[in-house]
């Protein structure tokens, strides 16, 4: 886990980004929304936690009426990007399908 702890290069930023498309840069953290209503995002939460409490990471996450977005960056790290926080977005992306969460900017 150390190593998906230290801050990424500016470099490798970039390149990571490219693996999550549909990810945005946020200064230190990597955020993204898809359109769900309220209570399937609810149940897109608790999948989410349960994935998050498995790999020790944890995301951001806003929810509202038909919007769900999430905001995730190290805090161990003093709130830099890490592999751990890509690694969690493409957790995410993958449960969004489950939950048939549409992508959105
Ligand atoms: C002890 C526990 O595993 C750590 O505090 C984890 C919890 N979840 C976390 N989530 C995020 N986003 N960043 C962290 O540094 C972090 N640390």
């Amino acid at each position: 886990m150390a190593e998906t702890l230290a801050p990424l290069s500016e470099a490798e930023i970039e390149a990571a980004l490219q693996e999550v498309p549909g990810w945005r840069r946020e200064g230190d953290e990597i955020t993204r929304s898809y359109g769900i209503r309220y209570h399937g995002g609810v149940a897109m939460i608790v999948h989410v936690a349960d994935v998050e409490r498995l790999i020790g990471h944890h995301a951001d996450i806003d929810l509202r009426w038909d919007t769900i977005r999430f905001g995730i960056t190290t805090h161990d790290a003093g709130h830099r990007l890490t592999a751990a926080d890509f690694d969690l977005a493409r957790r995410i992306d993958a449960i969004a399908t489950v939950h048939e969460a549409q992508p959105c900017g």
